[in-house]
């Protein structure tokens, strides 16, 4: 069995993982609260995947009202290693075509009024998220994508906006001012929650319309982004199936995993004990419950 774990956050029309051996649900419960929906485990290639769908089964939770929290959390109690996230997304640019996909590396946040930290009371934490994307996970995801038979592009940057409303014309112009490649309502603040959860993550965007800048006869609509999304579908699963089998065996440390080593502030003997029992999957690594304990 290789040491890698990959989490699949599932986006809009991504609401199964696929072909999963030893498929089961795991309950998981999180102190962050109710995370979007059931999480399915199992493995692909000998590597085991734990999935979830961002917007619950049957599309029940708004991007706003997505327990991004809780989502992540429940994923790093599961074991995960890695979070490979699959969002639709609208494009900003003439050569991001609708069918196309996106290996995103960059991100504007112009979301608003989530939560989008675990640590603040009682522990303070500031990571640093320069590069919010993990290059080597994001490669990887490209080259499976590519493998899967999907035209992707390397790079791009993600905007995300509070929605659950399209934009208006003037923003999305705004937004292609500001050199912005693609639109998505819920990379954040999931990727600062798992950088702060030590997780490697990577964005794969689907292009499902070119939101509303380009051409006022096919301004966005749901009807259009879900026929996409359904001819696509059967590709980002074909991706993490490729993904599986390219991995190699032994998962090398990346400097994500050990972030928190550089980014907490409080000293731990002032850690409140409330805080450090929330944090016990996020920040488990330093979490010594019963420092006193004898075995
Ligand atoms: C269904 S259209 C808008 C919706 O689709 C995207 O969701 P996800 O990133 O979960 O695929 C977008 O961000 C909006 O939430
Ligand atoms: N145009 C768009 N704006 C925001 N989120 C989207 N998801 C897919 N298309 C989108």
């Amino acid at each position: 069995m290789s040491d890698w774990h990959i989490g699949v956050i599932g986006g809009s029309g991504l609401y199964e993982p696929g072909a999963l051996e030893d498929a089961q649900e795991i309950p998981i419960e999180s102190p962050f609260g109710e995370p979007s929906g059931p999480v399915t485990t199992g493995t692909i290639s000998g590597v085991k995947f734990t999935f979830i769908a961002r917007h619950g089964a049957g599309h029940m939770l708004s991007p706003g009202h997505v327990n991004y929290r809780a989502n992540i959390d429940v994923l790093k109690r599961a074991g995960v290693t890695d979070v490979v996230a699959i969002s639709a997304i609208g494009s900003l640019k003439e050569e991001l075509e609708p069918g196309h996909f996106v290996a995103v590396d960059q991100l504007i946040d112009r979301t608003a009024g989530r939560e989008r930290s675990f640590f603040g009371e009682g522990i303070v934490a500031h990571v640093p998220l320069a590069d919010p994307v993990c290059a080597r996970l994001s490669g990887l995801a490209e080259t499976a994508a590519r493998k899967a038979g999907a035209t992707i592009h390397k790079g791009g940057t993600y905007v995300a906006i509070e929605g659950p409303q399209f934009s208006t014309r003037a923003e999305s112009h705004l937004y292609r001012q500001w050199g912005a490649d693609v639109i998505g309502m819920t990379a954040m603040p999931e990727a600062r929650l798992a950088r702060e959860a030590e997780l490697p993550y990577a964005l794969v965007g689907m292009v499902t319309d070119y939101d509303c800048w380009r051409d006022p006869e096919g301004d966005v609509d749901v009807t259009d982004i879900l026929k996409v999304m359904g001819a696509n579908a059967d590709k980002a699963r074909a991706m993490l199936a490729q993904l599986a089998a390219a991995l190699p065996k032994k998962r090398k440390a990346s400097p994500i995993d050990t972030i928190l080593d550089t980014s907490i502030i409080t000293p731990r003997d002032k850690w409140s004990t409330a805080a450090t029992l929330r944090l016990d999957a996020v920040a488990r690594r330093l979490v010594n419950l019963f420092p006193d304990a004898k075995e």
